[in-house]
């Protein structure tokens, strides 16, 4: 079997093309056949995974959360494949969470022996994903981290629109854009109405002065932010949080404080829920992301189901 390897190659500003050099040396050195597929703009490698007919072969990806979030889709919303294709996963992004939450090694080498370990023990592990329905427009999409609407994807949204992003990019300081970000996102986010729906449980959670509302399967959000400390991403439920905006700025900042100490549940303004399904609702428009990947304000109206995919890792 030939190996497949998919690369993002500006993942983590550079790294991905960086460990790939590596691990092609280490494969080229082991006479490992494979083929490789380099990104080559957004969208490229769900594009070309969604147009896939290799039913067997793992994917192999090497980039970020974005990278892995692409590909997740692209084989998901791919028709063609008669069964579900395994997705192989080296780690090569700035935030990855995905690879925080599930210890990978940073090391592109050590990672793929692991993963060809796997492979040939047919050692697959089912993990969590979030589907995500859009009620309004029918359209389907999934993730593999989190889904979030409010000031984390505003934060992103106001960094991707800055620009001198692309310049600070060039200087591999890109993550000083978020920083900056986050201080006009705090200005602009205001409260907005919600509703959280737990269709197992049969409960709704209803708020007029929501701030934050993130879905996850894995502890991890923004580049190593442990917000839902006892997420699983084999327990087949998502952990939801949702805060409400806090009453002032010194308050935010004790909040922002407590998260970072990890006893953030225990505040008024944090509302911790779990179900496998639910239904989520922004009464303004407001921006969302889906693993770090923004999609524009609008209202929102979702359903969201946790599913299992096959990972080697
Ligand atoms: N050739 C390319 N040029 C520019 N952008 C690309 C290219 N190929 C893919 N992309 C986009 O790069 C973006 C960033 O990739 P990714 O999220 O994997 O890396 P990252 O942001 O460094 O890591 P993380 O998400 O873990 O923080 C994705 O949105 C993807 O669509």
């Amino acid at each position: 079997m030939a190996y497949s390897f998919w690369v993002n190659p500006i993942a983590g500003n550079g790294v991905a093309k960086q460990k790939w050099q590596k691990l092609q040396s280490y494969l080229n050195e082991q006479s490992i056949a494979y083929r490789v597929f380099y990104s080559d703009g957004p969208g490229a490698i769900e594009n070309q995974l969604f147009q896939s007919t290799h039913d067997q072969v793992p994917v192999v990806i090497i980039g970020g959360d974005g990278t892995l979030h692409e590909a997740l889709n692209g084989l998901l919303k791919n028709k063609t494949l008669n069964q579900t294709r395994p997705i192989a996963y080296i780690s090569a992004g700035s935030g990855n969470d995905f690879a925080r939450s599930h210890q990978l090694s940073d090391d592109p080498i050590q990672a793929f022996k692991r993963i060809n370990r796997q492979i040939e023990q047919n050692n697959v592990i089912l993990l969590d994903i979030g589907k995500c329905l859009d009620e309004q427009t029918s359209e389907v999409s999934y993730f593999v981290n989190n889904l979030g609407i409010g000031i984390d994807a505003t934060t992103v949204a106001f960094a991707n629109q800055s620009k001198i992003k692309r310049w600070l990019n060039r200087y591999h300081l890109g993550g000083f854009s978020y920083f900056l970000a986050i201080f006009q996102s705090l200005q602009q986010q205001d409260a907005f109405g919600a509703e959280v729906v737990l269709q197992d449980q049969k409960e709704s959670y209803c708020t007029n002065n929501a701030f934050l509302i993130t879905v996850s399967n894995q502890p991890y959000f923004g580049g190593g932010i442990k917000i839902l400390p006892d997420a699983s991403s084999v327990d087949g439920l998502f952990d939801i949080i949702l805060v409400d905006r806090p009453k002032s700025l010194g308050r935010l900042i004790w909040l922002i404080g407590a998260l970072l100490r990890g006893n953030h549940y225990r505040y008024s303004e944090v509302h911790h829920l779990k179900s496998a399904r639910i239904g989520l609702r922004s009464e303004t428009k407001e921006y969302s992301h889906l693993d770090g990947e923004v999609i524009p304000a609008r209202k929102n109206l979702l359903y969201l189901s946790t599913i299992k995919y096959p990972f080697y890792i």
